[in-house]
């Protein structure tokens, strides 16, 4: 019982039971085992709350989510797609890690890595720029959880700085999950059963946000893991730029101009980041610089990739 009033914690709790026997009990965290406190910030369906564990005094970001609004607006795909693509996420330290889920009567409850100093966007109009040193860690950071979600066989579909969240220590945390796609399972269900050919070319409903949007989502509908390095191009470029390549006045004047290719750079561009967004903003798919391509070149030089990266002190922004 002295559980109870703690407030169950997750894990396993040994007791008897009547006839002796020895029992597991799981136990699973729930409302009760925090304590909430300001308001994060609101998407369309949530609401992000800050929260300390009441036994652990650890801090978490969770996302509550109103069932009957989820219900109404046919948004339970997205959150199911958003839990089990951030629990097939769980060991990189550039994407917003989900710790544990639960519910109760009214609400959805997701306890996700605190990220406190909110997105990359905000930073970027503040600074209006950010300096080469500055792209080159961020975008190396953004790079190398792309580079691992893309190895677990998951397209983010929907990158862009609103996306990446920022940690205490100024560090990369992607979030945003719940348009990805997860490779290999089928659209339908969602499930890992088998791909038969309607499945395959069936078109896929969802776009991501116009100015980052790849080409190949537009004109045949279906994303790839190349899609993601499209809107990596867009972000490299933005940093730097102060604003995205495509942007028009309408999300329609936007789309010509993606697949037209129709985008310039300012003056003083530097020339190695230009020559880096210029092999990565390819419209044809399989054209666009590869991963690996992408880490070696020279925009990249001297810039240190795996678990080192995660432990750089992250350039003071000037
Ligand atoms: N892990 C987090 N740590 C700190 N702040 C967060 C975290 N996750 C989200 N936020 C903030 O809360 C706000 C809402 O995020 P949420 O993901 O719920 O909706 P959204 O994706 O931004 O909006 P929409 O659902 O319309 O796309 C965002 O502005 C974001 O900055
Ligand atoms: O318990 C689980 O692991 C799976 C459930 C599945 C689930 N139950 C739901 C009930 C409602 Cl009303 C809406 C959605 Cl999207 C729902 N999704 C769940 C619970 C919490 C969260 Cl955050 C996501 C999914």
């Amino acid at each position: 019982e002295e559980w109870k009033e703690k407030g169950a914690a997750v894990g396993i709790r040994q007791e008897v039971d009547t006839n002796g026997r020895t029992v597991q009990r799981i136990m699973k965290k729930g409302v009760k085992d925090f304590n909430f406190g300001r308001t994060l910030g609101e998407g369309s369906y949530s609401t992000v709350l800050h929260a300390t564990d009441r036994q652990t005094l650890r801090e978490y970001a969770i996302k509550v989510l109103d069932k009957r609004h989820i219900i109404k607006e046919k948004k339970v795909k997205y959150v199911n797609i958003e839990k089990d693509t951030l629990n097939r996420l769980t060991e990189h330290p550039g994407i917003v890690r989900l710790y544990y889920t639960f519910q109760d009567e009214r609400s959805l409850y997701f306890v996700l890595d605190l990220a406190n100093n909110g997105e990359l966007l905000g930073v970027l109009k503040k600074m209006g720029t950010f300096d080469e040193e500055c792209t080159r860690f961020y975008t190396a950071q953004i790079l190398d959880a792309i580079d691992y979600m893309h190895q677990r066989g998951v397209i983010h579909r929907d990158l862009k700085p609103e996306n990446v969240l920022l940690d205490s220590h100024m560090h990369v945390k992607i979030t945003d999950f719940g348009t990805a796609k997860i490779l290999g399972l089928n659209p339908k269900t969602n499930s890992g059963g088998p791909l038969d050919g309607s499945e395959l070319d069936r078109a896929n409903s969802f776009v991501g946000t116009a100015e980052y949007v790849s080409p190949e989502l537009l004109t045949d509908k279906n994303a790839c893991k190349a899609s993601d390095l499209w809107a990596f191009g867009c972000i490299v470029y933005q940093l730097l730029a102060g604003r995205p390549p495509f942007k028009a006045s309408n999300e329609y004047q936007t789309f010509q101009k993606i697949v037209g290719l129709d985008y310039t750079f300012p003056d003083g561009f530097p020339p190695i980041a230009r020559d880096l967004v210029e092999r990565l903003l390819v419209l044809d798919p399989a054209k666009r610089l590869p991963m690996e391509h992408i880490k070696n070149h020279e925009f990249f030089d001297n810039q240190i990739w795996g678990k080192a990266l995660w432990k750089q002190k992250a350039p003071r922004l000037k």
